[in-house]
C-alpha cells in the first residue's frame, strides 16, 4: 500500500520556483530518504507534506485521503514532522509533561499521565523525566522528548528533518537506532530529509536525489551503495561522501 504519494508538486515563493514536479511514493512500513545539495528543496517538500505550506500545486495523499491545502486536525493524526534542532523546537519555560500533553489537549484525548509515561518509555526515557526542562536535558534526550511529541498522536507517518545532524556523533547511532526500532515496532513509514548518505545506509530503504527542485533519481539503498546510480550528480554525491568518509579515516 501506498502511504505516501507526492504526483506533481510545484511551489513557488513569488518568482522563484522552489519545488518543479515533485513525485515520490513511499509504501507503508519504508523509509524513504531525501538527499541532495543545501537549497535543492527537500525541507520544502516535508512542509508541504506537514501542512506549513498552503500555495503549492499538484496532488498529495497520505493513506490514500488526499490533503488540502490547509492543515486539519485530522492531518495531525496521521502526520507528524520532527525538525533538525530539538532545542529550538520545544518550548524552554514548558515542563516534558506539558510540552508531551498539549497535543493530547488539542485533540481531547484521554488518560493524559498514561499516554505521557507510556510514550517517554518508548523513546527510552523514565518518567522523572515529565518534571524536567528542555535546558536539563542532552541533545539526545531532546531529541528523544521531540520524537516522543511527534508520535504522542500515534500518526502513521513521521517527516523528519535531519533528525540528528545536530547532534554529538556519539549520540546519532543511539538516535537512528530508536527510529529504527519504533519504525519496526509500529510500522511506522518514514520520509528523511538529510545530506548524510551514511544515515541513507543505515535507515532508508529508498532514496529520491534532489537537485534544484526536482528529483533527478530515485533509486533503492542497496543500489545506491553498490554503485549503481545512474545519474551523474548521484554519482558525485556518493564519490565525494566515500572521499570525505576515507579522509576522515585518515586524519
Ligand atoms: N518561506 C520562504 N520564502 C522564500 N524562499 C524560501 C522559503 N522557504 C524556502 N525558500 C527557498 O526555497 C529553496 C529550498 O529550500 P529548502 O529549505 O527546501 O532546501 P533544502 O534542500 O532543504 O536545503 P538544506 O539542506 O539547506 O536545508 C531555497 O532556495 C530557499 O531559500
Amino acid at each position: 500500500m501506498t502511504m505516501i504519494d507526492v504526483n506533481a508538486l510545484h511551489l513557488a515563493f513569488g518568482a522563484v520556483k522552489v519545488l518543479n514536479n515533485v513525485n515520490l511514493q513511499v509504501q507503508a512500513g519504508q523509509s524513504f530518504g531525501l538527499v541532495g545539495e543545501s537549497g535543492s528543496g527537500k525541507t520544502t517538500v516535508l512542509r508541504c507534506l506537514a501542512g506549513q505550506y498552503m500555495h503549492w500545486d499538484g496532488q498529495l495523499r497520505i493513506g490514500g485521503h488526499a490533503l488540502g491545502r490547509k492543515l486539519d486536525r485530522a492531518r495531525c493524526r496521521e502526520v507528524q514532522m520532527v525538525f533538525q534542532d530539538p532545542y529550538g523546537s520545544l518550548h524552554p519555560r514548558h515542563t516534558i509533561h506539558t510540552v508531551l500533553a498539549e497535543p493530547l489537549r488539542i485533540h481531547g484525548m484521554d488518560r493524559e499521565r498514561e499516554r505521557v509515561e507510556s510514550i517517554l518509555a518508548k523513546v527510552g526515557l523514565n518518567s522523572s523525566y515529565r518534571f524536567r526542562y528542555p535546558h536539563q536535558l542532552s541533545g539526545g534526550q531532546r531529541q528523544r522528548v521531540a520524537i516522543a511529541r511527534a508520535l504522542i498522536l500515534e500518526p502513521r507517518v513521521l517527516l523528519l528533518d535531519e533528525p540528528t545532524s545536530a547532534l554529538d556523533v556519539s549520540v546519532q547511532a543511539e538516535i537512528l537506532n530508536l527510529l529504527a526500532d519504533l519504525r519496526e515496532r509500529d510500522g511506522l513509514t518514514y520520509l528523511m530529509v538529510t545530506h548524510d548518505l551514511g544515515v541513507v545506509a543505515h535507515l532508508c530503504d529508498q532514496v529520491a536525489v534532489m537537485q534544484h527542485g526536482s528529483i533527478v533519481e530515485t533509486l533503492t539503498t542497496e543500489a545506491l551503495c553498490n554503485n549503481a546510480a545512474q545519474h551523474a550528480y548521484t554519482r558525485m554525491l556518493v564519490d565525494s561522501s566515500r572521499s570525505y568518509s576515507r579522509d576522515m579515516a585518515e586524519a
